[in-house]
């Protein structure tokens, strides 16, 4: 018996194809064969776990506990198991930033809790740096990024960034029309014109630039967005690409373009909604068409290949959305992903 939920749910799997031709979604195997060495974090290497709850960029509840139910889900575990020794002491507290009075600023949204929050995800991140240790931030919505992305680039100036999404998250202040910050981080990076009057990030210097981003699986971007990406001529694979070169090509192009000399640290910034939703269902902003499971880890795994990853953030889980079912799922994938940045192999 079908109830007309689950009906429904049937149909729309059976409308959005899982695979492609030539991709393989199989399970993963939990075989570790050793990790490659990390050209910037020596062995033993240490990652750090920022687990951020955090829903402020976005109206939809829950996110805030994708980090808990990550955690619960034995990501420290896992990850030990690579042979990583993993630092984790609790999630960020936010606390003080939420009873703080919010001043509104035109259609933004939380502008002011959102830019405490990055500023103190930033320090923390770059603290970690500076330690030597690699933070793996998990949220929480992507305007965590603002954030991870700013710690990155305080320490490693010269730091590539993949952004892998259905979104393209570079609205400005005069071109969002949800007034979503998750929607907005990157144009805070670059320091685009349209956020002039949101000084309440003032803080986020410019330190990205343009030629140092690269998208992966865009699918759904503002028409605002298309014209901004044009007109600074950001580097973007949509999923129209990866169904044109396959997602191996995809990933030798991204990362001849933003790391030529291949010696550049890289912060890899994985929206789980990147992926496709019967891949992971569980998210604020699902978009059909989306990466396949296999797609998804395999730009973990080359970006771990590299040996250069300095930075990973998973973002965008947000376990009361759906069904029980579909929020294991979604959190099952998203420590697989970590999982396979982290240097997780088939073999
Ligand atoms: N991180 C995300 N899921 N972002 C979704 C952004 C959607 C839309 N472009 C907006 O500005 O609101
Ligand atoms: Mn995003
Ligand atoms: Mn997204």
């Amino acid at each position: 018996m079908f109830t007309s939920r689950s009906l429904s749910r049937l149909q729309a799997l059976c409308r959005t194809p899982v695979t492609r031709p030539g991709s393989v979604d199989s399970a993963r195997s939990y075989v570790y064969q050793g990790h490659v060495k990390n050209r910037f974090f020596p062995d033993p290497q240490t990652v750090a776990i920022v687990g951020c709850p955090f829903s402020g960029g976005q109206p939809r509840k829950g996110v805030d506990i994708g980090p808990t139910r990550l955690i619960q889900a034995g990501l420290v575990e896992r990850l030990t198991d690579l042979g990583l020794k993993v630092e984790f002491d609790g999630h960020l507290k936010f606390e003080k930033f939420l009873a703080e009075q919010e001043i509104p600023n035109g259609i933004l949204k939380n502008p002011r809790l959102v830019s405490r929050v990055c500023e103190s995800v930033a320090q923390t991140v770059q603290g970690h740096m500076k330690e030597g240790r690699l933070p793996v931030m998990i949220g929480g919505d992507h305007s965590l990024g603002m954030g991870t992305v700013f710690g990155t680039l305080s320490q490693y100036p010269d730091a590539g960034v993949i952004w892998v999404d259905a979104h393209a998250d570079i609205n400005t202040a005069s071109s969002t029309l949800s007034g979503n910050i998750h929607g907005m981080p990157v144009s805070f990076l670059l320091g685009l014109p349209g956020n002039e009057g949101v000084k309440e990030f003032g803080w986020v210097k410019p330190l990205l630039k343009p030629e140092r981003l690269v998208y992966i699986g865009l699918r759904d971007v503002d028409p605002a967005e298309r014209r901004i990406i044009k007109e600074n001529g950001i580097r973007a694979f949509s999923i129209h690409e990866v169904d044109k070169y396959g997602i191996g090509k995809v990933m030798e192009m991204a990362l001849d373009h933003i790391n030529p000399g291949g010696n550049r640290p890289l912060h890899l910034s994985f929206d789980v909604d990147a992926l496709d939703p019967t891949v992971a269902p569980s998210t604020g902003t699902p978009v059909r068409g989306g990466l396949t499971f296999r797609e998804g880890h395999y730009v973990c795994e080359v970006v771990h290949e590299t040996g250069l990853m300095v930075a990973l953030d998973l973002v965008e889980v947000n376990p009361s959305l759906q069904d029980e079912l579909s929020a294991e799922q979604t959190i099952a994938v998203g420590c697989s992903l970590v999982s396979a940045a982290l240097g997780e192999t088939l073999l």
